[in-house]
């Protein structure tokens, strides 16, 4: 491919990635792999050249664009040697008129920033949500150690406040290892193996993980406690769930329960755990602000009533939660978003409506106290950004 059609080819992206965000639709790296699909004629450096230009013109645009051509003329601004791009060629795109429409350059749509601020989410660290996410895993304890895997993966760096953890360097095919193959490791972000690690489970204790997902979370806690007690794997989302077993199989877990729960009818479904958790994980659903360094166009899809609707989720989740916690157990509550609606203020109001509820103070060796909890952000400790509280039943 020409640089012209590199760029015409990252407009015509931009466009279906717009599309999407706005209709709640794929998301970018799924629409990008299927485009590639399509186009087997573009080599391995076309794609990777195009990714790049796709995922610069995001990162750079804070509010949804109204055109992929006018999120590339965005990215003109900041690098004015894409401009030669613009050349009017077969497959590339026309010449840049005068007072042609360009998107506007910024870290999150304009309300979304008073949040982030409000939050005590300043310039810097809006910036470093946005930076490139490197590449961890967790070293699974279950089959293997972080020497002899470290040993194994040239560039492998231990990550200080994670023990499991090791950084990889960023272009490592980690789904090519045999290592991965045989679940020895997982790929797992540092920030969500530390806020995993708060719960302080123990081997034979009782857990359940509310909102289990496709179970990072759960085999994270199953190697904690070495395989022995029990894990109720829960969520309301069949696809995601389902995924489970299979991971566990591979990661040798083999304490882990699946359950999925019916929206609505959670309660009953639940009726036989009431009083009896050591332990409930609650990894809420949430605006996912912790994750733009992955999903940076996750910030064009969210809306004042969506993050209203997921706040709403949440309360009604640790609601859920607090009736299965054992006297002296604890709730710990997770999101992967650096808002205090989603964080410090839903744990305050949590803590206001639950009396006799106490919180346990964090001593993670990451993040900074923020409310009744512990923040971690990708500029203050290199992960994606995190909330996590743990609160001990009366
Ligand atoms: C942040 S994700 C969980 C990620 C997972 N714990 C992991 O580590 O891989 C939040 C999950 O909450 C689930 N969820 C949403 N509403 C729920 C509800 N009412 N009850 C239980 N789970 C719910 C979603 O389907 C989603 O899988």
């Amino acid at each position: 491919m020409t640089p012209a059609a590199r760029t015409q080819a990252a407009i015509d992206l931009l466009d279906r990635i717009i599309a999407a965000a706005r209709d709640q639709g794929a998301a970018a790296d799924t629409l990008i792999a299927r485009w590639f699909a399509e186009r087997r004629f573009a080599g391995s450096k076309d794609r990777r050249a195009v990714r790049e230009l796709i995922y610069d013109a995001i990162r750079r645009c804070g509010e949804r664009p109204e055109s992929g051509r006018a999120a590339m003329l965005a990215l003109v601004a900041e690098r004015p040697e894409l401009a030669a791009t613009f050349d009017g060629s077969p497959y590339g795109p026309a010449t840049i008129e005068a007072g042609e429409p360009v998107a506007t350059a910024g870290h999150a749509p304009g309300w979304l920033i008073k949040k982030l601020r409000a939050s005590d989410i300043g310039i810097e660290e809006q910036a470093a949500l946005l930076d490139r996410a490197p590449l961890d895993i967790r070293v699974n304890r279950l089959k293997a150690t972080r020497e002899e895997i470290a040993a194994a993966l040239p560039g492998a760096e231990p990550l200080g406040f994670a023990p499991d953890g090791l950084r990889l360097p960023a272009d490592t095919r980690v789904d090519q290892l045999s290592a991965y193959a045989e679940g020895r490791f997982e790929v797992q972000d540092a920030g969500s193996q530390v806020v995993t690690l708060a719960a302080g489970a123990e081997p034979g204790q009782r857990v359940v993980d509310l909102c289990a997902g496709g179970g990072g979370k759960t085999l994270a806690l199953a190697a904690l406690m070495a395989n022995r007690g029990s894990i109720l794997a829960c969520d309301v989302d069949r696809g995601r769930l389902q995924r489970l077993p299979e991971r566990a199989v591979r990661a040798g877990v083999t304490m882990a329960e699946t359950r999925l729960l019916n929206p609505n009818r959670e309660a009953e479904q639940l009726g036989d755990q009431v009083v009896g958790s050591d332990i409930v994980l609650v990894d809420a659903p949430c605006s996912g602000t912790g994750t733009w360094r992955r999903n940076p166009e996750a910030r064009w899809r969210l809306t004042h009533e969506r993050l209203d609707k997921l706040v709403a989720t949440q309360r009604h989740i640790m609601g859920l939660a607090a009736e299965l916690v054992r006297p002296g157990g604890a709730l710990v509550y997770i999101v992967c978003s650096v808002l205090d609606d989603e964080g410090a203020s839903q744990v305050q109001a949590f803590l206001n409506a639950y009396s006799g509820w106490t919180v346990e103070t964090l001593a993670l060796g990451a993040g900074r106290p923020r409310g009744a909890g512990v923040r971690l952000t990708p500029l203050g400790d290199s992960t994606d950004g995190f909330f996590v509280a743990k609160m001990i039943r009366p």
